[in-house]
Protein backbone atom coordinates (compact mmCIF):
# COMPACT_ATOMS: atom_id res chain seq x y z
CA UNK A 1 0.00 0.00 0.00
CA UNK A 2 1.34 3.69 -1.06
CA UNK A 3 2.05 4.56 2.75
CA UNK A 4 0.48 8.30 1.71
CA UNK A 5 -2.40 6.67 1.75
CA UNK A 6 -2.43 4.38 4.85
CA UNK A 7 -5.74 4.54 7.16
CA UNK A 8 -4.18 6.37 10.66
CA UNK A 9 -5.95 4.99 13.13
CA UNK A 10 -7.18 7.71 15.82
CA UNK A 11 -7.17 6.67 19.56
CA UNK A 12 -9.57 5.13 21.12
CA UNK A 13 -11.88 7.66 21.90
CA UNK A 14 -9.79 10.56 20.75
CA UNK A 15 -12.15 13.75 20.75
CA UNK A 16 -10.34 16.75 18.33
CA UNK A 17 -13.84 18.64 19.97
CA UNK A 18 -11.73 18.37 23.39
CA UNK A 19 -8.66 20.05 22.25
CA UNK A 20 -10.48 23.07 21.12
CA UNK A 21 -8.83 26.14 22.99
CA UNK A 22 -9.20 30.15 23.04
CA UNK A 23 -5.86 30.35 23.44
CA UNK A 24 -3.94 33.88 23.24
CA UNK A 25 -1.06 32.89 21.26
CA UNK A 26 1.65 35.73 20.83
CA UNK A 27 4.00 34.27 17.77
CA UNK A 28 2.98 32.37 15.10
CA UNK A 29 4.57 29.33 14.44
CA UNK A 30 7.49 28.02 11.33
CA UNK A 31 7.19 24.85 10.39
CA UNK A 32 9.76 23.15 8.08
CA UNK A 33 8.71 21.39 5.41
CA UNK A 34 11.17 19.59 4.33
CA UNK A 35 9.41 16.20 5.07
CA UNK A 36 6.72 17.08 3.01
CA UNK A 37 7.04 14.61 0.67
CA UNK A 38 8.89 11.28 2.99
CA UNK A 39 7.69 8.23 2.62
CA UNK A 40 8.35 7.48 5.75
CA UNK A 41 4.64 7.72 7.69
CA UNK A 42 6.17 8.92 11.58
CA UNK A 43 7.88 11.69 9.79
CA UNK A 44 4.73 12.82 7.95
CA UNK A 45 2.74 12.30 11.34
CA UNK A 46 5.23 14.50 13.16
CA UNK A 47 4.75 17.36 10.70
CA UNK A 48 0.91 16.64 10.63
CA UNK A 49 1.18 17.17 14.48
CA UNK A 50 3.30 20.50 14.47
CA UNK A 51 0.17 21.61 11.80
CA UNK A 52 -2.63 20.41 14.30
CA UNK A 53 -1.10 22.47 16.92
CA UNK A 54 -1.08 25.46 14.84
CA UNK A 55 -4.42 24.90 13.50
CA UNK A 56 -6.04 24.74 16.89
CA UNK A 57 -3.83 27.23 18.72
CA UNK A 58 -3.39 29.73 16.09
CA UNK A 59 -4.82 29.63 12.17
CA UNK A 60 -1.81 30.67 11.12
CA UNK A 61 1.78 29.18 10.46
CA UNK A 62 4.62 29.96 8.01
CA UNK A 63 6.36 26.89 6.08
CA UNK A 64 10.29 27.36 4.97
CA UNK A 65 11.87 24.83 2.88
CA UNK A 66 8.63 24.86 0.81
CA UNK A 67 8.84 23.72 -2.99
CA UNK A 68 8.18 26.58 -4.87
CA UNK A 69 11.06 27.47 -6.81
CA UNK A 70 12.32 31.12 -5.72
CA UNK A 71 12.47 32.19 -9.75
CA UNK A 72 8.36 30.90 -9.79
CA UNK A 73 7.80 33.60 -7.00
CA UNK A 74 10.02 36.69 -8.85
CA UNK A 75 8.43 36.15 -12.21
CA UNK A 76 4.71 36.49 -10.75
CA UNK A 77 5.70 39.56 -8.49
CA UNK A 78 7.40 41.29 -11.89
CA UNK A 79 4.40 40.53 -13.69
CA UNK A 80 2.29 41.96 -10.68
CA UNK A 81 4.56 45.33 -10.85
CA UNK A 82 3.94 45.42 -14.60
CA UNK A 83 -0.04 44.79 -14.26
CA UNK A 84 -0.80 47.08 -11.51
CA UNK A 85 1.75 50.01 -13.46
CA UNK A 86 -0.68 49.74 -16.58
CA UNK A 87 -2.82 53.07 -17.04
CA UNK A 88 -6.15 52.96 -15.30
CA UNK A 89 -8.48 52.56 -18.34
CA UNK A 90 -6.68 49.36 -19.10
CA UNK A 91 -6.76 47.81 -15.64
CA UNK A 92 -10.71 48.74 -15.34
CA UNK A 93 -11.39 47.06 -19.10
CA UNK A 94 -10.97 44.00 -17.00
CA UNK A 95 -12.92 45.37 -14.07
CA UNK A 96 -13.88 42.34 -11.91
CA UNK A 97 -17.29 43.34 -12.02
CA UNK A 98 -18.20 42.48 -15.36
CA UNK A 99 -16.97 39.06 -14.39
CA UNK A 100 -19.63 36.03 -13.71
CA UNK A 101 -17.41 34.23 -11.68
CA UNK A 102 -15.16 36.78 -9.84
CA UNK A 103 -12.07 37.12 -12.17
CA UNK A 104 -10.23 40.42 -13.36
CA UNK A 105 -9.21 43.62 -11.76
CA UNK A 106 -10.62 45.50 -8.48
CA UNK A 107 -9.59 48.78 -8.47
CA UNK A 108 -8.27 50.80 -5.16
CA UNK A 109 -11.62 50.73 -2.70
CA UNK A 110 -12.98 48.22 -4.50
CA UNK A 111 -13.17 45.39 -2.06
CA UNK A 112 -14.44 46.42 1.20
CA UNK A 113 -12.94 42.97 3.23
CA UNK A 114 -14.81 44.22 6.51
CA UNK A 115 -18.13 45.44 6.29
CA UNK A 116 -17.62 48.37 8.71
CA UNK A 117 -14.60 49.66 6.46
CA UNK A 118 -15.04 52.18 3.90
CA UNK A 119 -13.42 50.19 1.14
CA UNK A 120 -9.93 48.58 1.07
CA UNK A 121 -6.89 50.38 0.24
CA UNK A 122 -5.24 47.71 -2.19
CA UNK A 123 -5.90 47.17 -5.62
CA UNK A 124 -5.89 43.48 -7.51
CA UNK A 125 -6.40 40.89 -10.16
CA UNK A 126 -8.23 37.62 -9.53
CA UNK A 127 -7.40 34.48 -11.32
CA UNK A 128 -9.26 30.77 -11.12
CA UNK A 129 -9.51 27.50 -12.15
CA UNK A 130 -10.64 27.60 -15.89
CA UNK A 131 -12.44 24.11 -16.29
CA UNK A 132 -16.03 24.52 -17.57
CA UNK A 133 -18.50 22.20 -15.02
CA UNK A 134 -16.66 22.89 -12.39
CA UNK A 135 -19.54 24.61 -10.88
CA UNK A 136 -20.43 28.36 -10.96
CA UNK A 137 -17.33 29.96 -9.60
CA UNK A 138 -14.75 28.41 -12.32
CA UNK A 139 -15.07 29.45 -15.86
CA UNK A 140 -12.40 31.54 -18.14
CA UNK A 141 -9.99 33.95 -16.60
CA UNK A 142 -9.67 37.38 -18.44
CA UNK A 143 -6.09 38.45 -19.73
CA UNK A 144 -4.57 41.92 -20.42
CA UNK A 145 -3.48 41.50 -24.29
CA UNK A 146 -0.05 40.21 -24.54
CA UNK A 147 1.18 42.87 -26.22
CA UNK A 148 0.54 45.17 -23.56
CA UNK A 149 1.83 42.81 -21.11
CA UNK A 150 4.35 40.64 -22.83
CA UNK A 151 4.81 37.57 -20.95
CA UNK A 152 1.96 37.96 -17.60
CA UNK A 153 -0.19 35.55 -18.30
CA UNK A 154 2.90 32.66 -18.50
CA UNK A 155 4.26 34.00 -15.55
CA UNK A 156 0.89 34.54 -13.43
CA UNK A 157 0.30 30.55 -14.52
CA UNK A 158 3.30 29.54 -13.90
CA UNK A 159 2.75 30.48 -9.77
CA UNK A 160 -0.30 29.53 -10.20
CA UNK A 161 0.16 25.99 -11.18
CA UNK A 162 3.29 25.90 -8.61
CA UNK A 163 0.50 27.03 -5.94
CA UNK A 164 -2.28 24.40 -7.20
CA UNK A 165 0.28 21.65 -6.65
CA UNK A 166 1.75 22.88 -3.23
CA UNK A 167 -1.97 23.13 -2.06
CA UNK A 168 -2.89 19.48 -3.48
CA UNK A 169 0.15 18.30 -1.21
CA UNK A 170 -1.29 19.55 1.89
CA UNK A 171 -4.61 18.02 2.15
CA UNK A 172 -2.90 14.66 3.16
CA UNK A 173 -1.26 16.55 5.77
CA UNK A 174 -4.54 18.59 6.57
CA UNK A 175 -6.47 15.02 6.91
CA UNK A 176 -3.94 13.78 8.90
CA UNK A 177 -4.07 16.27 10.89
CA UNK A 178 -7.35 15.42 11.90
CA UNK A 179 -7.19 12.00 12.42
CA UNK A 180 -8.50 11.52 9.03
CA UNK A 181 -7.37 9.22 6.26
CA UNK A 182 -4.77 10.87 4.23
CA UNK A 183 -6.86 10.67 1.15
CA UNK A 184 -9.97 11.97 2.82
CA UNK A 185 -10.00 15.20 0.37
CA UNK A 186 -8.88 13.38 -2.41
CA UNK A 187 -12.37 12.86 -4.24
CA UNK A 188 -13.54 16.41 -2.41
CA UNK A 189 -11.10 18.24 -4.32
CA UNK A 190 -11.11 17.15 -8.06
CA UNK A 191 -11.58 20.81 -9.33
CA UNK A 192 -9.86 22.61 -7.18
CA UNK A 193 -11.58 25.98 -6.46
CA UNK A 194 -8.46 27.63 -6.02
CA UNK A 195 -8.39 31.42 -6.51
CA UNK A 196 -5.17 33.17 -6.87
CA UNK A 197 -4.85 37.28 -6.23
CA UNK A 198 -2.36 39.43 -7.25
CA UNK A 199 -2.61 42.03 -4.66
CA UNK A 200 -1.02 45.73 -4.57
CA UNK A 201 -1.14 48.25 -1.54
CA UNK A 202 0.05 51.64 -2.03
CA UNK A 203 1.66 53.39 1.52
CA UNK A 204 -1.23 54.40 3.32
CA UNK A 205 -1.43 57.81 3.90
CA UNK A 206 -1.73 58.89 7.76
CA UNK A 207 -5.04 60.86 7.24
CA UNK A 208 -7.04 57.88 5.31
CA UNK A 209 -7.83 55.92 8.50
CA UNK A 210 -8.23 58.50 10.90
CA UNK A 211 -11.26 56.57 11.93
CA UNK A 212 -9.47 53.05 11.00
CA UNK A 213 -12.14 52.08 8.17
CA UNK A 214 -9.90 52.38 5.34
CA UNK A 215 -6.60 50.37 5.51
CA UNK A 216 -4.73 48.14 3.12
CA UNK A 217 -7.37 44.87 4.01
CA UNK A 218 -9.80 45.32 6.86
CA UNK A 219 -9.88 43.02 9.38
CA UNK A 220 -11.53 39.57 8.04
CA UNK A 221 -11.51 35.65 7.94
CA UNK A 222 -11.01 33.92 4.34
CA UNK A 223 -13.35 31.71 2.87
CA UNK A 224 -12.03 29.01 2.00
CA UNK A 225 -9.93 25.62 3.72
CA UNK A 226 -6.78 27.24 3.85
CA UNK A 227 -4.65 30.36 2.30
CA UNK A 228 -1.42 30.25 1.01
CA UNK A 229 -0.05 33.43 1.09
CA UNK A 230 3.23 35.53 -0.12
CA UNK A 231 4.17 38.52 1.40
CA UNK A 232 6.66 40.63 0.01
CA UNK A 233 9.27 42.23 2.91
CA UNK A 234 7.26 45.51 3.52
CA UNK A 235 5.37 43.90 6.52
CA UNK A 236 1.88 44.96 7.43
CA UNK A 237 -0.32 42.37 7.57
CA UNK A 238 -1.57 41.43 11.49
CA UNK A 239 -3.25 38.60 13.25
CA UNK A 240 -5.95 38.68 15.92
CA UNK A 241 -5.55 36.64 18.79
CA UNK A 242 -8.46 35.38 21.06
CA UNK A 243 -8.17 38.68 23.45
CA UNK A 244 -8.38 41.17 20.54
CA UNK A 245 -4.62 41.64 20.18
CA UNK A 246 -2.85 42.04 17.01
CA UNK A 247 0.67 40.05 16.28
CA UNK A 248 2.38 41.27 13.79
CA UNK A 249 3.00 38.30 10.64
CA UNK A 250 6.22 39.34 10.08
CA UNK A 251 7.58 38.83 6.74
CA UNK A 252 10.26 36.07 7.23
CA UNK A 253 12.35 35.85 3.50
CA UNK A 254 12.14 32.16 1.78
CA UNK A 255 8.68 31.29 3.41
CA UNK A 256 4.78 31.23 3.07
CA UNK A 257 2.27 32.18 5.33
CA UNK A 258 -0.14 29.49 5.62
CA UNK A 259 -3.99 30.76 7.01
CA UNK A 260 -7.06 28.69 7.66
CA UNK A 261 -10.19 29.28 6.03
CA UNK A 262 -14.29 29.36 7.33
CA UNK A 263 -14.63 26.16 5.76
CA UNK A 264 -11.73 24.70 7.88
CA UNK A 265 -13.89 25.97 10.72
CA UNK A 266 -17.07 24.62 9.75
CA UNK A 267 -15.50 21.13 8.73
CA UNK A 268 -14.07 21.16 12.27
CA UNK A 269 -16.78 23.00 13.98
CA UNK A 270 -14.28 26.06 14.90
CA UNK A 271 -11.68 23.13 16.31
CA UNK A 272 -8.99 24.91 13.68
CA UNK A 273 -9.35 28.18 13.45
CA UNK A 274 -10.07 30.69 10.75
CA UNK A 275 -8.32 33.57 12.09
CA UNK A 276 -8.92 37.31 11.76
CA UNK A 277 -6.27 39.26 9.72
CA UNK A 278 -6.17 42.65 8.30
CA UNK A 279 -2.85 44.66 6.57
CA UNK A 280 -1.62 47.99 6.86
CA UNK A 281 1.03 49.33 4.61
CA UNK A 282 2.87 51.83 6.88
CA UNK A 283 6.14 50.91 5.36
CA UNK A 284 6.60 54.37 2.98
CA UNK A 285 6.65 51.72 0.08
CA UNK A 286 4.71 49.95 -2.44
CA UNK A 287 4.03 46.11 -1.00
CA UNK A 288 2.81 43.24 -3.14
CA UNK A 289 1.25 39.85 -2.26
CA UNK A 290 0.02 36.72 -3.68
CA UNK A 291 -2.41 34.81 -1.95
CA UNK A 292 -4.05 31.66 -3.05
CA UNK A 293 -6.71 30.31 -1.70
CA UNK A 294 -7.62 26.74 -1.46
CA UNK A 295 -10.97 25.48 -1.64
CA UNK A 296 -13.01 22.16 -1.69
CA UNK A 297 -14.95 21.36 -5.01
CA UNK A 298 -18.26 23.51 -5.54
CA UNK A 299 -20.75 20.91 -4.03
CA UNK A 300 -19.18 19.96 -1.24
CA UNK A 301 -21.21 20.00 1.81
CA UNK A 302 -19.45 21.32 4.95
CA UNK A 303 -20.55 19.21 6.88
CA UNK A 304 -18.80 19.00 10.52
CA UNK A 305 -16.56 16.04 11.56
CA UNK A 306 -18.04 13.45 14.13
CA UNK A 307 -14.96 14.07 15.97
CA UNK A 308 -15.11 17.86 16.24
CA UNK A 309 -18.64 17.64 18.12
CA UNK A 310 -18.54 16.64 21.81
CA UNK A 311 -21.47 14.41 23.19
CA UNK A 312 -24.28 16.74 23.37
CA UNK A 313 -23.19 19.59 21.76
CA UNK A 314 -24.96 21.14 18.36
CA UNK A 315 -23.09 22.07 15.76
CA UNK A 316 -22.07 25.43 15.08
CA UNK A 317 -23.14 26.40 11.71
CA UNK A 318 -25.67 25.21 8.94
CA UNK A 319 -24.46 22.83 6.41
CA UNK A 320 -23.88 24.78 2.92
CA UNK A 321 -22.43 23.75 -0.07
CA UNK A 322 -18.59 24.97 -0.31
CA UNK A 323 -19.34 27.13 -3.48
CA UNK A 324 -22.31 28.65 -2.09
CA UNK A 325 -20.65 29.50 1.06
CA UNK A 326 -17.50 31.39 -0.62
CA UNK A 327 -19.74 32.44 -3.57
CA UNK A 328 -22.21 34.75 -1.22
CA UNK A 329 -19.01 36.08 0.48
CA UNK A 330 -17.45 37.16 -2.41
CA UNK A 331 -20.69 38.62 -3.40
CA UNK A 332 -20.64 40.73 -0.23
CA UNK A 333 -17.05 41.75 -0.42
CA UNK A 334 -17.97 43.13 -3.59
CA UNK A 335 -21.01 44.61 -3.49
CA UNK A 336 -19.68 47.78 -1.77
CA UNK A 337 -18.43 49.09 -5.50
CA UNK A 338 -21.08 47.12 -7.94
CA UNK A 339 -22.42 49.77 -10.37
CA UNK A 340 -19.87 52.52 -9.24
O1 LIG B 1 -1.86 40.82 1.56
C1 LIG B 1 -1.82 40.09 2.53
O2 LIG B 1 -0.79 39.89 3.17
C2 LIG B 1 -3.09 39.40 3.02
C3 LIG B 1 -4.20 39.39 2.01
C4 LIG B 1 -5.45 38.78 2.54
O3 LIG B 1 -5.64 38.62 3.71
C5 LIG B 1 -6.50 38.36 1.61
O4 LIG B 1 -6.43 38.68 0.40
O5 LIG B 1 -7.43 37.66 2.05
FE1 LIG C 1 -7.20 37.17 4.00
Amino acid sequence: MDPHLEFHTPAPGFLLADERTESSFEQIPVIDFADVASTDHVKRRDLADKIRDACINVGFFYVKNHPIPESTIAGAIRAAGDFFALPTDSKLALDIHKSANFKGYTALLGENANPEGRGDLHEGFDIGWEEQGAGPMAGLNVWPRDSDLPGFRDRVLEYYRAAVKFGQSLFPLFALALDLPENFFDDKTTKPAAIMRLLHYPPQAPALDDDGRVIGIGAHTDYECFTILWQDAAGGLQVQNADGKWIDAVPIPGTFVINLGDQFARWTNDVFKSTQHRVTNRSGRERYSMPLFFGTDYDVLLEPLPSCISPGQTPKYEVVTAGDYVQSRLAETYAHSKGD
